[in-house]
């Protein structure tokens, strides 16, 4: 891949990237040295346990139920889940299935186009609206991974490619859709943390909140025991909500180990991310995953990362206990975390105390 990592100092980054895409290169019987990952070579892809079904589960129909008893039941399900593990799979979530296969299709389509035409929405700047882009991190890492991408941002104002035809449509329905069941979430979390359960929404200005559609496309990698489509890394913002197209990949780290994640059907995969870490003091953990690639089939998986509003100040719920990370303004966090400055670190490390 010819990417020119240009760093000005000083200055916001700029890519100054002939993006290349791993889709161009899965017809190769080998993978390019820059994607070998040097501690895979003994096989870590494959130091994984399989998914014993022990991933939390959260009804959304019983958390908003009428029932308090049910109601309480699950919140407590939820606060576990956050507590144990920052992830869990939400079934009768009231997203339909047609609508999650739509997005995933309209991803496939977006990929399929020409290179010429993505590359009307080559990434420029981390905080650009749409960008179309490759690996994962190409002003920091040092070996590349095999995904290409489509972050699109969907709100609080609602950007789209205008190809292919329909996306527009289907991307809209399905980030407001997963726009509300957050909010749900978030109110439940809130509970959980023994916060009013309209906390989260008004410290962080959710009305404005900063949501961004991922498409990650992981094309067959003809070597996947010495590639990786995504490191291990945590999400920022507060809940990231997943479907794939029924191949898997997806790990998370649970008690020192990477767990296969294999989703109920129709489920959606919830994480938490770095921000629901820091307004909980620590009490929610940030979950490590990352994305394994196989020789059989393409992936897809459509990621939505729900943020604070860009500008909300966030910092730790009030408690007892000392805070443990300083307060800082999420647009300050993202580009950060962007900028090449972090090697192998998180950003949360940049504010904790
Ligand atoms: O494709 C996956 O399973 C993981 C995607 C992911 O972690 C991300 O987009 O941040
Ligand atoms: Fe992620």
């Amino acid at each position: 891949m010819s990417t020119t990592p240009k760093l000005d100092q000083g200055t916001k980054p700029t890519y100054s990237v002939a993006v290349s895409s791993v889709k161009e290169l899965a017809n190769l019987n080998s993978i390019p040295s820059s994607y070998v990952h040097p501690t895979l070579t003994n096989c870590e892809a494959n130091d994984s346990s399989p998914d014993d079904g022990s991933i939390p589960i959260i009804d959304f129909s019983l958390l908003v139920s009428d029932d308090p008893d049910e109601r309480s039941r699950m919140i407590e399900e939820l606060g576990k889940a956050c507590r144990n593990w920052g992830f869990f799979m939400v079934v009768n979530h009231g997203v339909s299935e047609s609508l999650m296969s739509s997005m995933l299709n309209k991803f496939d389509e977006f990929f399929n186009l020409t290179a010429e035409e993505k590359l009307q929405f080559a990434e420029k700047h981390v905080l650009d609206p749409i960008r179309y882009g490759t690996s994962f991190n190409v002003l920091a890492e040092d070996s590349h991974f095999w995904r290409d991408y489509l972050k699109i941002v969907v709100h609080p104002q609602f950007h789209s490619p205008n190809k292919p035809t329909g996306f527009r449509e289907v991307a809209m329905e399905y980030s407001k859709k997963v726009r509300d069941l957050v909010a749900q979430l978030l109110r439940g979390i809130s509970i959980t943390l023994g916060l009013e359960q309209q906390y989260l929404h008004n410290i962080l200005n959710l009305d404005s909140s900063f949501q961004i559609l991922v498409g990650n496309y992981y094309p067959p990698c003809p070597e996947p025991e010495l590639a990786l489509g995504l490191p291990p890394h945590s999400d920022d913002g507060l809940l990231t909500l997943l479907t794939q197209n029924g191949i898997g990949g997806l790990q998370i780290k649970h008690d020192g180990k990477w767990v296969q994640v294999n989703p109920l059907p129709n489920s959606l995969l919830v994480n938490t991310g770095d921000h629901l870490e820091v307004l909980s003091n620590g009490k929610y953990k940030s979950v490590l995953h990352k994305a394994v690639v196989n020789n059989r089939a393409k992936r897809i998986s459509v990621a939505v990362a729900n943020g604070p509003a860009i500008d909300a100040v966030v910092a730790p719920a009030p408690s007892d206990a000392p805070a443990q990370f300083k307060a800082m303004v999420y647009k300050e966090y993202l580009e950060y975390q962007q900028s090449g400055k972090l090697v192998g670190n998180t950003c949360l490390d940049v504010i904790r105390i």
